[in-house]
């Protein structure tokens, strides 16, 4: 038996529609979501990403600002800068883009965002309100994980969640949110001793490593549900994830593509949490 997709592509649309439709009644009322988004540097797929989002949001009647900084901007004058969008009544949601140059403290100008502003969720506050069930804003990549397990009606209540990763981006507040709906849920790593192990008692799998072919068939218990947050190039440079979907997709019974999956969810969420940003100030 084939697993069945879980369509990324046509979630985030759904999505979309949702926030455009919210945007419109905001906008109705004076009030534009306003997301700024700073990129410090030339990386190559950062400019991708960075524009992606800016289109998304345009697209989606969202107003997106895409500031751009040479990679010799010092620290100090990326601070004050997000420091002025703090201040700045008319912007809602402030994404600092990562990776940062070498010479900046990531984590230090993270904690410069205002919470109330921090739409990527990476905010100490926002991470202590995921883990205490407060409000706050939820980091975009797990957010869309959870969403596309609720468009397949599963319910995680007593399941074994295995998240592969301990990224504070993803594989720490996914398993949050997992645990938040009942799930029993395993965090392994780079020193977890037999992965396999984990994997095979697993339910619902989320490989969010970095790495290609980390989940491989004989990994996966049939029927389970694979989410796959990798984002990796493969020998003929095409996107790939962290499963071994060709292998993978003959045992599970739900997985999510790369490209297609995870990505654009994490896109469409960023537009959820600038809309909700806007929506708490107005
Ligand atoms: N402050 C910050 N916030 C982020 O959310 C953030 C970041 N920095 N730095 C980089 C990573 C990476 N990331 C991606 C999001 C969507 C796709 C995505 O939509 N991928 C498409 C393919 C895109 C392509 O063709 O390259 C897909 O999977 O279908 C990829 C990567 C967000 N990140």
């Amino acid at each position: 038996m084939t697993a069945q997709l879980i369509d990324g592509n046509a979630l985030a649309k759904t999505i979309r529609a949702e926030v455009a439709g919210r945007t419109q009644a905001l906008r109705a009322r004076g009030i534009t979501p306003a997301l700024s988004i700073i990129l410090v540097g030339e990386d190559p797929a950062s400019q991708v990403y960075t524009k992606h989002k800016v289109n998304d949001s345009t697209e989606t009647g969202l107003q997106a600002t895409l500031e751009r900084y040479p990679a010799t901007m010092t620290e100090a004058d990326l601070l004050a800068r997000v420091r002025a969008l703090n201040d700045d009544p008319k912007v809602h949601g402030i994404l600092v883009q990562l990776p940062l140059p070498k010479h900046m403290d990531s984590q230090k100008v993270i904690e410069t965002i205002s919470p109330a502003k921090d739409v990527d969720g990476f905010h100490i506050h926002s991470a202590g309100a995921l883990m205490t069930g407060a409000r706050g804003f939820w980091p975009c990549t797990p957010y869309g994980c959870m969403k596309m397990l609720e468009s397949i009606g599963y319910s995680l209540r007593g399941k074994h969640a295995v998240v592969i990763g301990r990224s504070n981006i993803v594989g720490k507040p996914m398993a949050m949110m997992l645990l938040a709906q009942s799930a029993t849920v395993t965090i392994c790593h780079s020193a977890t001793a037999d992965l396999k192990a984990m994997t095979l008692q697993a339910d619902v799998i989320v490989a969010a490593v970095g790495k290609r072919n980390v989940l491989t068939a004989d990994m996966v218990k049939p029927g389970a549900v694979v989410i796959d947050v990798g984002m990796n190039r493969n020998d003929e440079g095409k996107l790939c994830g962290d499963v071994d979907f060709g292998g993978v997709r003959e045992v599970a019974g739900w997985i999510t593509p790369v490209p297609g999956g995870v990505g654009p969810m994490t896109r469409a969420m960023l537009l959820v949490n600038t809309l909700e940003a806007a929506e708490n100030a107005g």
